[in-house]
């Protein structure tokens, strides 16, 4: 067991509306750095809603998130970070990757090789860049040191088997060693399976 301090996301009677639908109602769970806790739920469930919510880039409806207890600031750092299926959405467009990346932290060379981020990219703007290969940038940003926990809504999806494996590896070493907590959003129950410590099943019709 880590010796490291560790923190708690206590989401507590969680109500999520979009538009006139209640995507979900009364949710409550807790997660604890280096917990990986995965929800799979079928398309259109609310999934990616959740990490928004939880990340705090949308408002939620009623009930909280508390990180140790307290509400997160809306400013600053946030500790608690999202990547997704779309890593051009989370780009400023008209900035290289560089200057994202490094806007965040500067990370150590090691970093590039062991997520197969090649430096030439980097001198890119998002749209001169694949789908998998940004994704891989966007995962890098949200490694910085001070995220506590990592939210990962399909954000390995675009990637092929051999990297996605590599990169499951690391976020998995990255949560034992930090430690890092990460709710990981996935249809893949196989993956949810191989890398989570937890999964929640949200399978039922609710409607
Ligand atoms: N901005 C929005 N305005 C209105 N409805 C939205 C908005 N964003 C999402 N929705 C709806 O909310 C529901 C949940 O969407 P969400 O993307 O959270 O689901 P998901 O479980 O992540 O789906 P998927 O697995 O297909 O990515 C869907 O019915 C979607 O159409």
């Amino acid at each position: 067991m880590s010796s490291l301090i560790k923190s708690t996301i206590k989401v507590d009677n969680l109500t999520i509306k979009q538009g006139d639908k209640t995507l979900w109602r009364n949710l409550s769970f807790c997660l604890q750095s280096g917990d990986r806790l995965g929800i799979s739920a079928p398309s259109g469930f609310g999934k990616s809603t959740l990490g928004r919510v939880i990340a705090h880039w949308q408002k939620v409806s009623s009930g909280s998130i508390l990180l140790d207890g307290n509400v997160i600031s809306t400013k600053g750092y946030c500790p608690i970070q999202l990547v997704n299926q779309h890593p051009e959405r989370s780009f400023n467009p008209y900035r290289t990757l560089q200057a994202s990346l490094y806007d965040a932290w500067n990370p150590a060379p090691c970093w590039f090789d062991k997520l197969s981020i090649k430096s030439t990219w980097l001198a890119r703007r998002p749209s001169e860049l694949s789908g998998g290969e940004l994704a891989r940038i966007a995962l890098l940003r949200a490694l910085d040191p001070r995220t506590q926990f990592l939210i990962v809504d399909e954000a390995t999806a675009q990637l092929d088997a051999y990297i996605q494996a590599k990169i499951w590896q690391i976020l998995i070493d990255e949560s034992v060693k930090r430690p890092l907590g990460m709710l990981i959003f996935s249809h893949n129950k196989t993956l949810l399976q191989k890398v989570c410590t937890n999964i929640l099943y949200f399978d039922a019709a609710r409607d």
